[in-house]
């Protein structure tokens, strides 16, 4: 609702209240409606003040209520009317103007902001544009190119830069509603008439064109074939060209085409996923809501290679005291150099002083006796973590939680090292660990809820957006890659190069292609992990290992020195080792020339589609094989995995999404085709639970969750 009252005898003031960010509910709506009309309609009111509850002005158009029946007034007419106002309008903002929130404030004719809120149009990142005027009077107010710039990135600004950019008129660290009431009353009676944004001249470019076709190939490059970003330009364009109204027009027309698009439905599930996730449970039963985490304010990282050096910049940021411990001297002096590094770095971007006091070194690990937990990140060797777990477990003080930042070994195998295993669960971090927003948290049969809670809270603290999920080679992420990169290693075998794989998947919206994103990692990872499971054998590349087809090509490529972009060959060439610039390279095609012939394969031409359809289906296969087994929760988790730790194009939703989207009978009836062709292919084997969810009919991906508690409770 919006709440009306009247304050110092002639303010009326409007407070929306919806909690928990104030959104425009069709409620919220009809209340500034309401309260509008009624300040205008009392003689002694001066002048309005709109503010939020609770500290927030508005978090925008309430995202609940897409896809269903509009009902309520529209924002358009609701905004224009406070502009039309004949008393001055404030808005007040404190926390957040966001979106719908924004539009509102700049339908006011001013807006006082405190110096900690956050405002911005971050609409594309639901797949939308500011559709309430807000993408016509934006670059009104600012301009051309800085409207551009928020417009297509959504970027929340700080109130100094809003002033900066003239989005306020005024800052304040008080109290907001105070300064706004008191600016209302100075304005008060004084003309409106160079106020009223949608009446202002857009600021004229020199250089128009150029300005909107740099935009356009910017976002295009970014957007990977996302819609929103490039009729966000397009919005800014008919603002720059036309008049108000017409411009207006255009903006309805490009929402009508994002509004009911796939990739918004897409991008609004991915929202509301990344909320889910915090709400874990384990199939014991165990809940964020019944699990008390422990606060964690001293921390111990041990070993400070690549990973460790991100998880201890991440712990200092947050403010955490930490012992990183690297017992190899040289190691450890480098190691503290970087990460001072990092931390200055990261302080000079975002204003402040590094926190580098947060941090002791040290080689010894008898120094983390003291710390509430530890996150053990040494090189990824079972027999070298046990031996780390074996030491922390007599050098800990009881109750110290034990974490391992693994990729996938058995995390239970490692807490059996310790006499304490409920203390123990997993944290897997992706490269580089400090900037990477997805986190991995990984219980065992035996990790007692009270861990699980703090290492997910411990997540939030440090910025990341944490997923509960079981312990089984993998965890989620890596196990669904691994039947993805045997197609893709199975396409080349079959006539495939990887310039095409790449081209395929990278065109579907993937940062990287299956092979670009190998020579990245390093091919060696996957070899080890290979060896360790007894898959490689060398001088013998029979294409069969354990009864199931086997492709040794990454294996033959490593022992040939080629690890990717480190060793400036792997799947492709590059100039030097280090180089990012992947080539094509001519060696690579003989070499799968030459293995063809000596298998006998026969290359043939393989499409898009079929490239797409066995990397994704084979991939989204054994999603449905993790929610079967209860390794994940839902499939809001895999989604929030695929998409902030594997580059799995946002406006595609995630991987269980698309399937929802792509139709589960489509992706069975594909999966048994491909399957037919490849019998020694389990992955390509639809699941049960695929099975199961076509046979009830294809439910929605929101009533999955129901099918999936049938099948766990006939197990
Ligand atoms: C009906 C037809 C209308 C057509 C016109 C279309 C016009 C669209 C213009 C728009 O305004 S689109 C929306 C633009 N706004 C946003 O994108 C803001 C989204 N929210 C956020 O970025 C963050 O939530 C926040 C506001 C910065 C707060 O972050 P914080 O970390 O503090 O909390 P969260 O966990 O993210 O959120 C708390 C809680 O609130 C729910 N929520 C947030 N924003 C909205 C919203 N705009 N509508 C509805 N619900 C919202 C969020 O889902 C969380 O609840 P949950 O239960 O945990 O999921």
């Amino acid at each position: 609702m919006a709440q009306y009252t009247r304050i110092s005898g002639s303010v009326g003031l409007i407070t929306l209240k919806n909690p928990p960010v104030n959104a425009l509910s069709a409620v919220v709506r009809q209340g500034i409606v309401d309260s509008v009309e009624r300040a205008l309609g009392e003689p002694e009111v001066k002048c309005l003040v709109i503010c939020g509850q609770s500290g927030k002005f508005c978090g925008g158009a309430d995202i609940r209520e897409f896809g269903k029946k509009m009902t309520g007034p529209p924002l358009i007419p609701v905004f224009h009317a406070i502009e039309a106002a004949a008393k001055p309008v404030v808005a007040a903002i404190e926390g957040i103007a966001l979106g719908g929130g924004l539009e509102l404030a700049l339908g006011c004719h001013y807006r006082i902001a405190h110096s900690k809120a956050k405002l911005g149009l971050p609409e594309v990142t639901l797949g939308l544009l500011p559709a309430a005027a807000g993408s016509q009077r934006l670059p009104r107010l600012i301009g051309v190119p800085a409207a551009l710039d928020l417009i297509t990135t959504g970027r929340h600004v700080t109130a100094a830069e809003a002033l900066q950019l003239g989005i306020v008129d005024q800052v304040t660290d008080h109290n907001t509603v105070d300064a706004a009431v008191k600016f209302a009353l100075s304005v008060a009676g004084q003309s409106l008439d160079a106020r009223r944004i949608s009446t202002f001249p857009c600021p004229r470019l020199s250089n128009l064109d150029a300005v909107f076709e740099a935009a356009m190939q910017k976002v295009r490059q970014a957007a990977r074939g996302a819609i929103a970003p490039v009729a966000c330009v397009q919005a800014v364009r008919a603002a720059a060209t036309l008049p108000y109204a017409q411009g207006l027009e255009r903006e309805k027309e490009l929402m009508a085409t994002l509004f009911t698009s796939g990739q918004a439905r897409a991008l609004q599930y991915s929202f509301f996923a990344q909320r889910a996730v915090g709400r874990w449970s384990m199939p014991s039963g165990a809940r964020w809501d019944t699990s008390k985490p422990k606060p964690i304010r001293k921390a111990a990282v041990i070993g400070l290679g690549t990973m460790g050096r991100g998880i201890t910049v991440g712990l200092a940021q947050a403010g955490l005291s930490v012992v990183a411990v690297e017992t190899q001297e040289k190691q450890l002096m480098e190691a503290k150099q970087a990460v001072s590094g990092m931390l200055e770095r990261g302080a000079k971007k975002r204003g402040v002083s590094p926190p580098l006091g947060n941090i002791s070194y040290s080689s010894n690990i008898k120094t983390v006796g003291d710390v509430d937990l530890v996150i053990e990140a040494v090189f990824e060797d079972m027999a070298l973590k046990k031996e780390v777990f074996q030491q922390l477990s007599a050098v800990c003080r009881p109750g110290t939680f034990l974490c391992t930042n693994t990729s996938g070994l058995d995390i239970d195998d490692l807490a059996s090292q310790t006499p304490n295993p409920e203390l123990v669960v997993g944290m897997h971090f992706f490269a580089p660990a400090h900037v990477m927003k997805l986190l991995e948290v990984v219980y065992g049969p035996r990790s007692s809820p009270q861990a699980v809670a703090t290492a997910m809270q411990l997540g939030k603290v440090i910025g990341k957006v944490s997923v509960a999920v079981g312990n089984c080679q993998g965890f989620v992420g890596n196990r669904m890659l691994s039947p993805y990169l045997s197609q893709a290693n199975f396409l080349l075998e079959e006539g495939a190069t990887p310039e095409f794989v790449d081209q395929v998947l990278e065109e579907f919206g993937f940062a990287m292609g299956a092979f670009r994103m190998s020579d990245l990692s390093g091919l060696d990872v996957g070899w080890r992990v290979r060896k360790a499971a007894g898959l490689v054998v060398p001088g013998k590349p029979a294409r069969m290992r354990q009864g199931c087809r086997y492709s040794p090509l990454g294996d033959l490529l490593c022992e040939q020195g080629r690890f990717g972009q480190k060793t400036g060959s792997g799947w492709y060439q590059y100039d030097k080792p280090g180089s990012r610039v992947a080539k094509p390279d001519p060696w690579l095609h003989s070499f799968l020339e030459e293995y063809r012939a000596r298998h006998g394969l026969v290359a043939r031409r393989i499409d898009h589609q079929e490239v797409l359809e066995r990397c994704l289906y084979s991939l989204i296969n054994e999603g449905f094989r993790i929610l079967e087994e209860g390794i994940a929760a839902g499939p809001e988790d895999i989604d929030v995995i695929y998409v902030l730790g594997y580059s799995w194009p946002r406006h595609r939703g995630g991987p269980m999404f698309y399937a929802d989207m792509v139709g589960l009978t489509r992706v069975l009836e594909r999966l048994e085709f491909y399957h037919q062709a490849h019998p020694d292919v389990p992955s390509l084997q639809p699941c049960n639970l695929l099975r199961k969810l076509v046979a009830s009919g294809t439910p929605p991906i929101h009533r999955w969750r129901e099918v999936i508690k049938k099948v766990h409770s006939q197990l």
